[in-house]
């Protein structure tokens, strides 16, 4: 079988499932989520002339003074009299300007003796300290556009806006299956033969950003029959992701019994360093991605390919990690048949790659902020050239 160009496995991936269908949620739920509609304002923000600041509401057109004060207006209530000429309001802020006035005096700028009020200068313009009515957006705006991932910011915006619950992408949700006779749980003991299954829990915290939920299915035995069970219990999951057992080897028993679950394969080795053996299908209703075992692998392609298709889902229109340009800072080896996705950091004069790209080198994995991703048959590079780099962060 030829190897699959990286792109065209993603985007294969992503043409295998549909994005979830949206479901209203309330606000305070709603950080981190696609948008599923646009968003129009409800209501008019602010609702009235507003005062900005602790004051007197007067008429600026009657700068220098004296008024009288008549009238207390503060946040919360709406019906404030009407003032005549020489007259003042008492206000503070978020509180609505009583009609006949137009400017804010801050209580700062004023002497009040009684029901006196006297400016300490007489220069004041129409509209100081005031927020006009609808200056924020008014009803009927278009406030945000499906598709969007909710910001804290937008989330205020929607709220004001009228809106206590949005229609969002679902959340998918993803069962883990690490596979290997060798694995035991984290911090387990680890007798000769044993090691620590680091996959599973890299992964949650690889979509611990994102919205979804994640199932963590334990460890499966290297059995055709143990993994074809597991694999169509976690098939109830949106998506379901295999670590280990990828490759060719007697032990590797992902393929075999993901076809003996029913599962249909829809690509399997892809042109990349590491992650060779990763493999896609469908089973029932899920989307089934089966990432390599070694450490270094399984974080690569759950970069690559776990967090584009949980957005995807969730509801992005634009799933895969961005690709920037940077400066590298030491020289880079020529490329083979496969494009190679190096483990790097932004050191203070550019992009290092970090010592050892073995596939199962974690604590050199560790080190890393970036991937520098170089295609396949590329020309050694010298310190100085530009790389694509694919920032690590959700
Ligand atoms: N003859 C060939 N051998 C291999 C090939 C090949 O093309 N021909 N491909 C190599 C490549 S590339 C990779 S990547 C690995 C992937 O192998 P598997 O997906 O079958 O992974 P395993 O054999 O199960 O494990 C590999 C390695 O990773 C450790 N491991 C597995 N799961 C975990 C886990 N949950 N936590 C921590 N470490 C884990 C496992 O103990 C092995 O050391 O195959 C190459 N071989
Ligand atoms: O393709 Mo493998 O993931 O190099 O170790």
């Amino acid at each position: 079988m030829s190897l699959m160009p990286v792109a065209d496995a993603q985007a294969r991936l992503l043409a295998l499932a549909a994005p979830l269908p949206a479901e209203l949620v309330p606000v305070a739920a709603c950080a981190g989520r696609w948008l599923a509609a646009d968003i129009t304002a409800l209501r008019d923000q602010p609702w009235a002339d507003l005062s900005a600041m602790d004051g007197y509401a007067v008429r600026a057109s009657e700068g220098a003074g004296p008024w009288h004060v008549v009238a207390t207006s503060s946040a919360g209530h709406a019906d404030i009299p009407a003032l005549q000429p020489g007259q003042a309001c008492r206000i503070f802020t978020g509180a609505p300007l009583p009609a006949g006035t137009d400017a804010i005096l801050i209580q700062e700028n004023a002497t009040r003796d009684g029901d006196r009020l006297t400016p300490h200068d007489g220069t004041l313009s129409p509209g100081r300290h005031v927020r006009p009515l609808g200056s924020d957006f008014r009803a009927g705006t278009p406030l945000l556009n499906a598709s969007s991932r909710l910001t804290p910011g937008q989330i205020a915006l929607a709220v004001l806006g009228g809106h206590g619950s949005l229609p969002v992408g679902a959340r998918p949700r993803i069962a883990l299956l690490s596979t290997g006779n060798e694995l035991v749980a984290p911090g387990a003991p680890t007798p000769p033969g044993y090691l620590p299954s680091s996959n599973a829990p890299m992964l949650a915290a690889l979509l611990a950003a994102l919205p979804c939920d994640v199932i963590d299915l334990g460890i499966v035995p290297d059995d055709l029959a143990a993994m074809t069970q597991a694999l169509e219990q976690a098939a109830q999951a949106d998506i379901i992701v295999s670590t280990g057992g990828a490759s060719v080897g007697d032990h590797d028993y992902v393929r075999p019994a993901f076809a003996a679950a029913g599962g249909t394969l829809d690509f399997y080795k892809i042109a990349m360093r590491p992650g060779k053996p990763l493999m896609a299908g469908r089973l029932g209703n899920a989307t089934f991605l089966g990432l390599p075992g070694n450490p270094v692998s399984a974080f690569v392609t759950g970069t690559l390919f776990l967090c584009p298709l949980v957005r995807h889902l969730a509801g992005s229109r634009a799933p895969l990690p961005p690709v920037v340009q940077a400066r590298l800072a030491a020289p880079l080896g020529a490329t083979a048949e496969r494009d190679d996705y190096l483990r790097a950091y932004r050191g203070a004069d550019g992009i290092v790659s970090v010592t050892s790209q073995d596939s199962a080198a974690t604590a050199a994995m560790a080190l890393a902020d970036c991937l520098i991703r170089r295609p396949a048959g590329s020309a050694p590079a010298i310190a100085g050239d530009m790389v694509d780099i694919i920032p690590l962060t959700a």
